[in-house]
């Protein structure tokens, strides 16, 4: 709690509440979405909320979301946030703030260059190897149509390829349904209730004991015994790790947080840009038509500029819709930022959140900002101004490390999911043309659902 609150000029209006200490906490945990997009319409590009025995300052302009990644006067801070997903993706209780350090400035400055468009090959040659080969391995009745869950023909091979790539050919495949688990009940794990997301606890412990199984050999005999095709990012991490002499399971802990960071955003970003398609048939088939083009003219698109621009319109585009409120910033200190040409005062011991899914779905940026449009981000004739591009990567010293990865990933998955298979609503589960409904409760990095969603892929001949 701030030691004192002091009403300056530009202070943010608070969102009413009936309650001390609860705040909002009820209305917010109903349904976290619509909390944050009604709170916007009523108060605009600043707001404070209180919510049990946190205050938030909740930014919703693109500027005032910069100016928190930015932070000059220092004051802002992501540990305490860190420390909390930390806490829910690996269950651990001591040593945090010292894996924290760790992980900030040895680990992600390694992963910062090793993922890096110059580096990445390292990652992305074994990722694109294995990736085609678990799609084409989805062709299981013999060139006939089939009945799959999203999750198996994005999710699995995603997972099993982004590990093959990151971890090498040793590390414990069949750990895709406990990643699942974790993943999707990660919202009630960080609310450290006990018995809340005991599955996802369950899962948990078991990818951790796994992960800690497949570096044993390498721990044990201080890298002497080899881990088989691991990538430099791995190898470069453990030897950190090692060197900073944590014990195996932290430095599992680790791994998985590079797994999780890895894998969850990039498969649901994928799961909604496939969705829409399902549901859009005018869009599918444009750009099918236009990967099919590419296609003929040169042997594989594989980087922005010789991609297809629909495919890449449809990759910001997917970015845009789907990405949550994703910066949040604790202060440790007064402090302000800038939000619209206005200096907001931030309080010690208060927390700022920049809305991006606010920013992304602004009436005043994009025409029809809840519809999925595949060509928006398509260059127009009419030399109109450019939209701005999705700000799904946050900003400044943290922002995201693998995002030419995850749109590299993405591109690579589109290109050779829609080469092999047409991929259509199955007409029981999808005869409705609706999308899946969103979750109410993931509002980390991207939407999610709770809906088991088939569709029907068919092997092109
Ligand atoms: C579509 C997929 C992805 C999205 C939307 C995404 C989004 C983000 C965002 C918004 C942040 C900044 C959070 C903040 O400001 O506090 C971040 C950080 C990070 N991301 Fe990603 N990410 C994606 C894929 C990946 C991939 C493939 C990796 C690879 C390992 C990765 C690794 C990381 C790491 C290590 C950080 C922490 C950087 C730091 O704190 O210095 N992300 N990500």
């Amino acid at each position: 709690r701030p030691s004192v609150y002091t009403a300056l000029p530009n202070s943010p209006t608070t969102v009413p509440y009936l309650f001390p200490w609860i705040g909002s906490f009820f209305s917010f945990n109903r349904d976290p979405l619509r909390f944050f997009q009604e709170c916007h319409q009523r108060y605009g590009h600043v707001y404070k909320v209180f919510l049990a025995g946190r205050i938030i300052v909740v930014i919703t302009h693109p500027n005032g979301i910069t100016s928190i990644t930015r932070d000059t006067t220092r004051n802002l801070t992501n540990k305490d946030i860190f420390i909390h997903m930390l806490q829910g993706i690996t269950g651990f209780s001591a040593n945090l703030d010292s894996i924290h350090e760790l992980l900030d400035h040895k680990i992600f400055p390694i992963t910062k260059m090793t993922l890096s468009p110059s580096s990445m090959l390292d990652i992305t040659e074994g990722l694109d190897k294995s990736l085609r080969r678990e799609l084409r391995g989805l062709d299981q009745n013999k060139g006939l149509p089939r009945v799959i869950q999203l999750s198996d023909l994005i999710g699995r091979p995603l997972y099993t390829a982004g590990c093959y790539a990151l971890f090498g050919s040793t590390f414990p495949f069949d750990t895709f349904s406990d990643f699942q688990a974790l993943d999707s009940n990660l919202p009630q794990l960080l609310t450290q209730l006990p018995f809340i997301g005991y599955r996802g606890a369950h899962a948990r412990d078991r990818l951790l004991s796994k992960i800690a199984d497949y570096i044993e050999g390498w721990w044990e005999s201080d890298g002497v015994e080899e881990i088989p095709e691991a990538s430099t990012t791995v190898m470069q991490s453990l030897t950190e790790l090692k060197a900073s002499q944590v014990s195996k399971r932290e430095a599992a802990g680790a791994l998985l947080l590079l797994l999780w960071g890895f894998h969850s955003n990039t498969w649901y970003m994928l799961f909604w840009l496939v969705t829409h398609l399902v549901v859009d048939d005018k869009a599918m088939a444009q750009l099918t038509q236009d990967l099919e083009a590419a296609r003929n003219h040169q042997s594989l698109p594989n980087n922005e500029s010789n991609s297809p621009p629909l495919l890449e319109s449809a990759i910001l585009e997917t970015l845009r819709w789907a990405t949550t409120s994703t910066t949040v910033r604790f202060a440790e200190d007064d402090t302000e930022i800038a939000v619209n040409g206005l200096r907001v005062p931030i309080n010690k011991g208060e927390y700022v959140m920049g809305d991006v899914r606010a920013v992304h779905h602004d009436l005043s940026t994009f025409e029809d900002p809840d519809q999925f449009r595949i060509g928006r981000y398509m260059t127009k004739e009419d030399r109109s101004a450019p939209l701005p591009k999705p700000m799904a990567w946050g900003g400044g010293k943290h922002m995201c490390v693998g995002r030419h990865v995850a749109v590299h990933v993405m591109r690579l998955f589109m290109l050779e999911c829609l080469r092999l298979y047409e991929i259509k609503a199955v007409a029981s589960g999808f005869e409705t043309r609706r999308l899946p409904r969103i979750s109410s409760r993931h509002f980390i990095g991207s939407l999610k659902t709770n809906e088991e969603v088939h569709v029907v892929i068919s092997p092109r001949h």
